[in-house]
């Protein structure tokens, strides 16, 4: 598998590369580099004169607690010979014995991409739709090893097949809908509050509610709660059961072999 033979090399060499790219990069107010591979980290958010500040020694990655990618990322690291040992499963806190100058932190995908961009994670796996939603466009999360292929789906506006949507087939057509108004809206539930409404703006539709939810969302249409759903798709079987289908147009993050990356926060 090429892409493990690579990841290898790729997170053996975080030690020094990544904190010299933070060196070239580095922002006053937020990192400074004490020396190689001590990072002191800076609350993003502080006052400029409360400074949290973290000295480590050793390169922090950040690896999904749990959830769907949490057992293909340990696969992977260990057909890569960096198995992921972790003593206690209740723990969050594991290493790998073949890099000692290295850390893992289990955490939930979002919480990666927080503390990567707080400092508190130098290194992270995680899918882009999570990247997508929690960096907000933050160009300084940068991909450092893109084809982990596995984990890959769609970000996709879906609607139910029948009823009103009946010959609703494409997002211009649902926009295009006068039934929408200031006074009835379009709900749509979505646990992607960022993407999700920038993306039903951005293809014109007007009048729209958001509500959001943690899971199961493709009940909610047949419930009557929402009209349409903003989630992620990967077999369709979900959607398929619900009786609710892709809108053409509709795509908010599409599929790719390389959904699925390292990421580091310059
Ligand atoms: N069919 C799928 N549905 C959801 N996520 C998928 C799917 N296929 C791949 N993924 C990837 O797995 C990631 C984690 O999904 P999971 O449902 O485990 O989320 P989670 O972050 O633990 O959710 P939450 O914190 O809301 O419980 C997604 O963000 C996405 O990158
Ligand atoms: O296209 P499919 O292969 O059917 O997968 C899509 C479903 O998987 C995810 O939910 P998950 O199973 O994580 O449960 P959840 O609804 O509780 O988040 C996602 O939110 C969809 O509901």
């Amino acid at each position: 598998m090429p892409a493990a033979l690579d990841l290898t090399g790729v997170i053996k060499s975080s030690t020094s590369p990544y904190v010299e790219k933070r060196r070239q990069f580095r922002r006053p107010s937020r990192y400074a580099i004490a020396c190689c591979s001590t990072v002191t980290a800076i609350a993003r958010d502080a006052a400029p004169t409360a400074t949290a500040q973290v000295e480590r020694s050793v390169v922090r990655l950040g690896l999904p607690s749990k959830g769907r990618m949490a057992e293909e990322t340990l696969t992977l690291l260990k057909s890569c010979q960096l198995t992921v040992r972790q003593l206690n499963p209740r723990q969050y806190t594991a290493d790998i014995p073949l890099l000692p100058n290295l850390e893992v932190w289990f955490q939930r995908p979002k919480d990666i991409v927080r503390k990567l961009q707080s400092g508190d994670l130098d290194l992270g796996i995680v899918g882009y739709d999570t990247v997508s939603e929690y960096g907000q466009g933050n160009e300084d999360l940068v991909i450092v090893h893109d084809a982990l292929e596995y984990g890959a789906c769609h970000l996709v506006l879906a609607i139910p097949k029948e009823g009103i949507f009946e010959n609703i087939n494409s997002i211009d057509e649902l926009s295009r809908m006068t039934k929408w108004t200031a006074e009835r809206p379009l709900r749509v539930v979505t646990g992607f509050t960022y993407l999700g409404p920038k993306f039903l703006k951005e293809k014109g539709l007007k009048h729209v509610a958001i509500t959001t939810a943690d899971g199961a969302l493709e009940s909610y249409p047949a419930m009557g709660t929402a009209d349409a759903i903003v989630d992620l798709v990967s077999s369709g079987t979900t959607l398929r059961e619900n009786n609710l289908e892709e809108v053409e147009g509709g795509t908010v993050l599409l599929r790719s072999r390389r959904f699925t990356a390292l990421y580091f926060f310059r």
